[in-house]
């Protein structure tokens, strides 16, 4: 089989690397063609990744996190070409999603090995695909605020942002249009899920299903800042979704305006709202235990 590798050297704790040149050898070994994609960026990868697909590789082989799988997705939604995933990443929540392995890159190149394949949706906006969780809000906030920041490095930065952002926080009164039904809303944040979690295991989107044909737009209606540190550790194991204030609505488009609000995807920046996600059926075809 033609397979091509591409590789984002610093994702998670620069694992990327080892992790890609592991699975060289072994696909190699098991009588593969591997064609290995040198990129310093996201957006070199996609078009590596475009050629590869255009010249007929088979598997295109994404070793890092959801930023990197995020960035090459418009290379391999809705073509004639399987993805596997080795996650290097910190997040790595596609992977979960579809349950494969995360820290066992041997487990994972099992899986892609044994080859079976699971067709997925994607989440559709005018700046790309998004196959996880479409997020803003609380949480955009908090990612706006990480990234401006240049000390400390890793989730210290993130627990700084969280506090911070605690601090100044006010409910925001989102416009939302539901398969054509408008619902003006008070919320802390609005999630959209084609995959039930963002963040590395937040299960904003409990029970969003990837093959359904529907995204689930979960609305976070206001609590005090003392319950949402109380209830924040729910998110972990999706039983936020039975508390009063989560509310979920599963549709084929959604539109969400919110004033300077912006939007991340897969754990990217999107840009700011409004913005338009519209369910992308069957978009995907990607390697699953
Ligand atoms: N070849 C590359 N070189 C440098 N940066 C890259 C490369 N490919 C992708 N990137 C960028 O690196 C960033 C992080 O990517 P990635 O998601 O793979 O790792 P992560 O952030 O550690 O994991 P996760 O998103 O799962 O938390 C993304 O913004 C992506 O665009």
């Amino acid at each position: 089989m033609l397979v091509t590798l591409v590789v984002n050297p610093v994702s998670g704790r620069r694992q990327g690397e080892r992790i890609a040149a592991a699975a060289a050898a072994r696909l190699t070994g098991a009588g593969h063609q591997v064609a290995r994609i040198h990129s310093s960026d996201g957006a070199q990868a996609r078009e590596a990744v475009a050629r590869d697909v255009a010249a007929g590789t088979e598997l295109v082989l994404v070793v890092g996190g959801d930023g990197l799988l995020h960035d090459v997705l418009p290379a391999v939604a809705e073509r004639d070409v399987t993805v596997g995933l080795l996650p290097a990443g910190t997040g790595n929540d596609t992977a979960r999603a579809l349950g494969l392995p995360v820290g066992d890159p041997d487990a994972a190149l099992d899986v892609v090995l044994r080859g079976r394949t699971r067709v997925v949706d994607l989440a559709s906006t005018d700046r790309g695909h998004v196959v996880t969780v479409v997020a803003s809000g609380f949480d955009s906030k908090v990612n706006e605020r990480a990234n401006a920041m240049r000390w400390p490095r890793g989730n210290q930065r993130y627990n700084l942002a969280i506090l911070a952002e605690l601090r100044t926080f006010q409910p925001l009164a989102f416009t939302l249009d539901l398969d054509g039904t408008r619902l003006d809303t008070e919320a802390m944040l609005v999630a959209v899920g084609n995959g039930p979690s963002f963040g590395g295991g937040l299960r904003i989107a409990e029970g969003a299903l990837m093959d359904d044909g529907l995204l689930d737009v979960c609305v976070i209606r206001p609590v005090s800042k003392a319950r949402l540190v109380r209830v924040f550790p729910q998110l972990y194991r999706g039983t936020h979704v039975d508390l009063p204030e989560f509310e979920r609505h599963r549709v084929r488009r959604v539109h969400l305006a919110c004033p300077d609000v912006v939007a991340y995807g897969d754990g990217e920046r999107l840009g700011p709202l409004p913005l338009t996600v519209t369910v992308l059926e069957r978009a995907l075809r990607v390697l699953v235990p």
